[in-house]
């Protein structure tokens, strides 16, 4: 695979959800989040996909899908690969990401056990519409060291996730590493690099905030925007705080049982309906 696509970089990477076109999700690199679910500590990375058709901007409802009643958030640093390539050393990593984004993994827990347990992919726990909300582009440089800061997510206000990138188990250069041996990484994929404890239950109209907060890169931040005054999108396109509601799936149940006609047995079980 080529390493720059002349078609791929005239797009905008800042809006790279509109045209990227992976989004590989790294589970349980957070110890205390494998631990709260009773899950081993990974002495390998544990990747997952999920469909760009998984992207939801903040501000933009979160659909609730009708086979779940157990949907839980799991906030996360998502990087956005500016520049692809195929077993890319660890060592020269970060150089093919472009910026950062806040993310959520949303999870329909009720269904991921069932697949754990029947020995089938997590496709209907983890990809489904709308399971990737997305903050603004937040560019690489606003992030000096994306391997210390802190995340943080709260449902009605109320402080449910926090933790640091620096409990990682898999830094992100070993990531991008390895993940890039098994599947070629190109401009506008995102790697989702998991979630730290705190994981809980969402419902019908709670509101989730999400943060990443760290002193210096705000300072880091000020400082730019008054250096370069005029400039107050970089400001505004990072996210210190973003909001997403999960707003009534009545549409989005309607949407999934008409949907539900073309599914198979296989996927009807799971459906209390
Ligand atoms: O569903 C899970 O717990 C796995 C996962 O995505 C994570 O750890 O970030």
């Amino acid at each position: 695979m080529p390493e720059s696509d002349p078609e791929m970089s005239a797009r905008n990477i800042t809006r790279f959800w509109e045209w990227g076109r992976k989004i590989i999700c790294v589970g349980r690199n957070y110890a205390d989040h494998a631990l709260e679910l009773k899950n081993a500590i990974p002495k390998e990375p544990v990747l997952f996909l999920k469909p760009p058709s998984a992207y939801v901007k903040e501000g933009s409802p979160i659909l609730l899908p009708f086979y779940t009643s157990n949907l839980h958030h799991e906030v996360e640093l998502g990087v956005v690969v500016g520049k692809g390539g195929t077993a890319i050393p660890q060592s020269s990593a970060m150089e093919h990401v472009a910026g950062y984004v806040l993310c959520l993994d949303l999870t329909a827990r009720d269904v991921q056990e069932e697949c754990k347990a029947k020995g089938l992919p997590w496709t209907l726990a983890k990809a489904f519409n709308t399971s990737c909300p997305i903050s603004d582009f937040i560019p690489k440089e606003k992030i000096p060291d994306p391997g210390s800061v802190n995340l943080w997510l709260k449902v009605n206000s109320v402080l449910k996730q926090q933790g640091s990138t620096s409990q990682m188990i898999f830094s992100i250069p070993y990531l991008i590493s390895y993940i890039s041996e098994i599947i070629s990484l190109e401009e506008g994929d995102l790697i989702l690099t998991g979630t730290p404890k705190g994981v809980s239950s969402v419902q019908e109209h709670d509101e989730l905030q999400a943060g990443i907060e760290d002193i210096k890169h705000f300072e880091v931040c000020h400082e730019v925007v008054f250096l370069i005054g005029a400039l107050k999108v970089p400001l505004q396109a990072f996210p210190q705080s973003v909001s997403f509601s999960i707003h009534t799936a009545n549409k989005s149940k309607l949407l999934y049982r008409h949907k539900q006609n073309h599914l198979t047995p296989a996927l009807l079980l799971l459906s209390p309906h």
